[in-house]
């Protein structure tokens, strides 16, 4: 490892990811020590070409081959394109995009090589943050945790409170902020809740030729078909003990269910799922948190964060009430875990993954 990061100390990290949903590249630096926060950065966004989106689309689901070496090369682009113009941090933490994800059996495959982001920006670049937490019998998601904890820390929260992250996948993190370590137990309890705004984002495209539901418009249009909702809720998956995480695509089959629906009624139960799939999470939380603290994307969904309101039994808020940048959220967790990585501290805990051990995971790579 590198002087500039050394064993403790502020590591200025620059955190970047490339979300389920697609919609682009998040990039955001950190000022950490591996536990605290210290202070925010510098911020970047870049959204994907309709182009790179396909091309990163045709990977989703795909474990080797063509398209997944094709969707690696759209990523890696992306990231030169954003982070060369940033000024270098002491290290990156690069998450890159998964494309396939099946912890159990096949294991979990994020694409881009942070081998060559570290010599074509000449920086320490962490990646493949997941793979050593499903090798020890861990989910590999959600990461994110760890930072939640943090993140309550630093918002000076002593009660327990649940961050949920609104992407295109859905994550809960519940905290207890009294627990100084988020590997000890009872400090966190995390899992993935189900689809969020993948399935509304492959509706507007697919129908419309957009990206999303801009506000929920079309989704306040329409009705919410209960038929389908119900079906939707029977599913395994909602019953099943946590930790426990979820492939972008592994409700597609619940998500046919609209094929028949309007535009609209079809946007509607899209959006009750998401918020469906959240309400059934709140069931498995060890104590009934002060508030759930919005982040991701969904939080600029108005329906969706009525749907929320109205479904859960605590107060709903986005992460802002407390003073944090729910657009960053994720990109600012992988400068955090960067640095823990760097550090040899852990990452996940059986708490947020299920993994045996609380287990630091990610690669070092430094440039020639
Ligand atoms: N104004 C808005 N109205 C409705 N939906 C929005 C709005 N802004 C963002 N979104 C939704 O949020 C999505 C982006 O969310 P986010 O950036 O959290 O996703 P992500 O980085 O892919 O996340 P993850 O890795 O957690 O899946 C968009 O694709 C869109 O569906
Ligand atoms: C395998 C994978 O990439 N999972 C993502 C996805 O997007 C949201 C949810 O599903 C979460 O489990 C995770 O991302 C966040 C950043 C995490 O690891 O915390």
């Amino acid at each position: 490892m590198s002087k500039a990061i050394g064993k403790e100390g502020p590591v200025r990290a620059l955190g970047a990811m490339s979300g389920t949903s697609l919609d682009g590249v998040d990039a955001a630096v950190l000022v950490t020590d591996g536990h605290d926060i210290i202070r925010f950065g510098e911020a970047a966004y870049r959204t994907y070409t309709a182009q790179e989106r396909s091309v990163i689309a045709a990977g989703f689901g795909k474990w080797r081959g063509p398209e997944v070496h094709a969707a690696a090369e759209v990523v890696e682009t992306a990231h030169v394109a954003l982070l060369d113009p940033m000024e270098r941090p002491d290290l990156i933490g690069f998450h890159g995009q998964t494309l396939a994800h099946a912890p159990r059996t096949q294991g979990t495959l994020q694409v881009g090589d942070g081998a060559l982001l570290a010599e074509r920006l000449g920086c320490p670049v962490v990646w493949d943050f997941r793979s050593a937490d499903v090798e020890l019998g861990g989910e590999g998601a959600p990461l994110a945790p760890f930072f939640h904890h943090a993140c309550a820390r630093y918002a000076g929260i002593t009660e327990p409170v649940a961050f949920l992250n609104l992407g295109g996948v859905g994550n809960l993190t519940w905290v207890d902020p009294a627990i100084k370590r988020p590997e000890e137990d009872g400090a966190l309890l995390a899992f993935d809740t189900g689809p969020a705004n993948a399935p509304i984002n492959d509706l507007m495209q697919a129908r419309l030729g957009l990206p999303f539901d801009e506000e929920g418009a079309l989704a306040a249009r329409g009705v919410v078909e209960q038929g389908a909702l119900e079906l939707f809720l029977a599913e395994p998956y909602f019953a099943r003990i946590p930790p426990k995480s979820l492939d972008r695509n592994d409700f597609a089959e619940m998500v046919a269910l609209v094929n028949e629906l309007s535009d609209a009624d079809a946007a509607a139960t899209l959006t009750a799922m998401c918020a469906a799939g959240v309400a059934e999470a709140m069931q498995h939380c060890p104590r009934m948190p002060s508030r759930v603290l919005v982040t991701g994307g969904g939080r600029h969904n108005p329906v969706l964060m009525q749907m929320l309101s109205v479904s859960l039994e605590c107060a709903v808020a986005p992460v802002e009430d407390i003073g944090l940048d729910g657009d960053m959220l994720e990109a600012q967790a992988f400068a955090y875990l960067a640095v823990r990585v760097a550090r040899r501290l852990p990452t996940s805990c059986p708490g947020t993954t299920g993994v045996r051990a609380a287990v630091g995971g990610g690669t070092v790579s430094m440039p020639s």
